[in-house]
């Protein structure tokens, strides 16, 4: 097998889920720091690996992945024992790759980063109603994934469940997911936590992330 790298820093939700996808498949790997934060990302070193400067990024053999999902369904495929996380079954595979998109399109693009950016960026704290408005019609599309199924593609565990629980335990720092409404997600996010390899892959890493959100003293809009 070859030498596998993975470029990243563990608050980000995306480094997370590929840190999931490695640990579930039990993959040896250099990890390899990179301070977003500090810009590392802009360092010509690492923009020759990865021109669009996201964490994570992954080096199998002298080749350069990047895009969580894209990275998951990488090491599933050339790795796995079997396809279960990532299965070859063009249906199920649709609907896996649907939550993929809909992570990377919606949850991650019109949930999370529509918070984050203004508050990073400029440190804008007052974060307008329609963005709390769009993380409830996300939370909405989720509970009724779960509905009948323990996972978010359905009855077996993908990487459609490391994908999304990343991101959506990091939007929960900012609109608090009732238990009541959504207890399927409630319910969905314990499960996943109970994983033997949650902790070490994604755990330390979302609390670290918690920890640097909170410290920007955010309202809605009403
Ligand atoms: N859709 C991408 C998102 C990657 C992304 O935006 N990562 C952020 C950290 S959460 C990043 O690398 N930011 C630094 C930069 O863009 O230079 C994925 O799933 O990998």
């Amino acid at each position: 097998m070859s030498k596998l790298i993975l470029y990243g820093t563990e608050a980000s939700p995306p480094v997370r889920a590929a840190k999931l996808t490695l640990a579930a498949l039990g993959i040896p790997y250099e990890y390899v720091k990179i301070n977003t934060l500090a810009k590392e990302t802009l360092s010509p070193e690492f923009l020759r690996k990865n021109p669009q400067h996201t964490v994570p990024t992954l080096e199998d053999d002298g080749h350069f992945i990047w895009d969580s999902h894209a990275i998951s369904a990488y090491l599933v495929s050339k790795y796995g024992q079997s396809d279960t996380l990532y299965p070859k079954d063009l249906l199920q595979r649709a609907v896996v790759d649907q939550r993929l998109h809909f992570e990377s399109g919606v949850v991650f693009v019109n949930g999370l980063r529509g918070i984050t950016k203004p508050l990073f960026a400029t440190g804008q704290t007052t974060i307008p109603k329609e963005r709390y408005d769009a993380v409830i019609e996300i939370y909405d599309f989720v509970e009724t994934f779960l509905t009948g199924h323990d996972f978010i593609a359905g009855d077996q565990l993908t990487i459609a469940d490391f994908s999304l629980i990343t991101s959506i335990t990091a939007l929960a720092v900012f609109v608090v997911i009732d238990p009541v409404k959504y207890a399927n997600i409630t319910a969905w996010i314990k499960r996943i936590e109970e994983l033997p390899y949650y902790e070490e892959a994604c755990g330390k890493g979302a609390r670290d992330l918690v920890t640097l959100l909170k410290k920007f003293n955010f309202t809605f809009s009403t």
